[in-house]
């Protein structure tokens, strides 16, 4: 497992090492010692799951109570994943950091407690999967609004569309006005 620091502070990125044969492929995906040992983050206790088909967009997310970090991948297709710092304290406050996650690169993305989340399918279809530090709790959800003018997040877009949305999506709070962490 590789494991590499991103432009955010906490922010890091897994790629496991791909064993490949005859037969197919092996790859370790997730190893606790050396989660704990680089994130600081002793137990991860909700596995997640989602499809969607290309141009969905989700997020830009993230829970004020049960706060989750998350390590994120994907199991089929390819992604453009984006985490926002909303931490005070961090010299990377308010700064946004964006990549591929694929079938093909392997990567995954450690998402720390106080950033929001988000991603959007580039492929024509893309299943996600994920593991959180903390349980749902919708109660405290936050959603950011993707194209928020101070985040100013250069998705890239198929065919330059709008992304499809949900309905708490479409109605998101600006960065401005989001809950921040301390
Ligand atoms: C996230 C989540 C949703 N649900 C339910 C609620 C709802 O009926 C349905 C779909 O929920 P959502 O629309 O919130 O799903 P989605 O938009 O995929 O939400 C996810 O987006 C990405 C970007 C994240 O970072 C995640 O933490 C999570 O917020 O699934 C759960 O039961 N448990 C969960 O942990």
């Amino acid at each position: 497992m590789q494991i590499t620091q991103t432009p955010l502070n906490d922010v890091l990125i897994f790629e496991p090492k791909v064993f490949g044969d005859e037969r197919g492929f092996f790859m370790e995906t997730f190893r606790a010692d050396l989660f704990t040992e680089s994130t600081g983050v002793q137990t991860l206790v909700q596995d997640n799951h989602s499809k969607s088909r290309q141009g969905i967009l989700r997020g830009l997310h993230y829970q004020l109570e049960h706060t989750q970090g998350k390590l994120v991948r994907v199991t089929q297709g390819s992604v453009y994943d984006v985490v926002v710092d909303l931490r005070q304290s961090s010299s990377t406050f308010g700064q946004s950091f964006g990549l591929e996650l694929s079938v093909q690169n392997n990567k995954q993305l450690w998402v720390p407690a106080g950033f929001a989340h988000g991603f959007y399918v580039t492929s024509e279809t893309a299943e996600f999967v994920y593991k959180c530090s903390d349980y749902y709790h919708p109660q405290s959800e936050v959603s950011i609004l993707w194209n928020d003018p101070d985040l100013n997040i250069e998705w890239p877009l198929v065919n330059g569309d709008v992304p499809a949305l949900s309905e708490k999506d479409k109605v998101g709070c600006l960065f401005k006005d989001a809950p921040k962490f301390d």
